[in-house]
């Protein structure tokens, strides 16, 4: 897969993305990252990318056409088409089920506003789609460029490891995680571990474990129940989970 940055911090990017499973991914070419800084495409002596608001007010928009012509070499770099990302708080809120989706096409392209953000011309011609990264201001969409890029790149065939995927996987089912523990079994200040995780009965082991991400995901994120039917076990852990919490 290949993701095309468009950011006036092109070094921010890419620095985020060659460090950890990403970097691998890259160095593996399971993931490939450009990044396109919009004042290499301005045309005029002081490379501007930004202009005065109309109508007035405080701060600066970024102008399209340094923005048009960055897209415009992105396309022409590669065959695939490019699915066209513009990160704001304007956008519809990013979900692991929209990270699946972008991470089986062929070629994503991210711009990364700065100042107020963009001309929205620029945005009704060429971006498909406005993702935010949640419900906050951060001074340039980069940061989230950056959570795409690593959300997506490490779904990539073959970026983690078989611990790592099983990590990726309980989340994946739309529940939070369970606990985890390790060493020391009994901690001289905090105490022990449950049982059922130094038994050796695998089946318990699941049976807990799956028991503690239904239980915790009611406690902190009982939206995300909704969003998943669950089937006739889960529903009986749960209740389980939920009679031992009220008692
Ligand atoms: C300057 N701002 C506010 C702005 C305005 C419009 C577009 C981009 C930006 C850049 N900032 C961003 C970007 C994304 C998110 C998010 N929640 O995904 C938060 N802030």
């Amino acid at each position: 897969m290949r993701i095309d940055v468009v950011s006036l911090f092109p070094d921010f990017v890419r620095q985020s993305a060659a460090i950890g499973v990403v970097g691998r991914a890259q160095q593996r070419e399971l993931l490939q990252v450009e990044t396109w800084n919009p004042r290499d495409f301005a045309t005029d002596n002081y490379r501007t990318v930004d202009g005065r608001p109309f109508g007035g007010g405080p701060g600066m928009v970024m102008l399209i056409d340094p923005l048009r012509a960055a897209l415009a070499a992105i396309r022409e770099a590669a065959p695939e088409p490019v699915h066209v990302i513009y990160l704001s708080p304007q956008g519809a809120r990013l979900t692991q089920k929209k990270v699946e989706a972008l991470a089986g096409m062929p070629r994503i392209a991210l711009i990364c506003g700065r100042y107020e953000g963009v001309d929205e011309r620029l945005i009704e011609h060429e971006v498909d789609e406005e993702l935010s990264i949640g419900d906050y201001v951060l001074s340039g969409g980069e940061l989230g460029a950056a959570v795409i890029i690593d959300a997506v790149g490490r779904l990539q065939e073959g970026a983690l490891n078989d611990a790592q995927s099983a990590q990726q996987d309980s989340f994946s089912d739309g529940l939070l995680d369970c606990p985890h523990y390790t060493r020391p079994v009994h901690h001289d200040v905090w105490g022990g571990v449950p049982e059922v995780l130094l038994s050796g009965d695998h089946a318990a082991i699941r049976r807990w474990r799956r028991k503690q991400s239904l239980g915790r995901t009611w406690l902190r994120r009982p939206d995300l129940l909704t969003q998943r039917a669950l089937d006739d076990e889960s529903r009986a852990l749960l209740d389980e989970f939920r009679r031992e919490y009220t008692r």
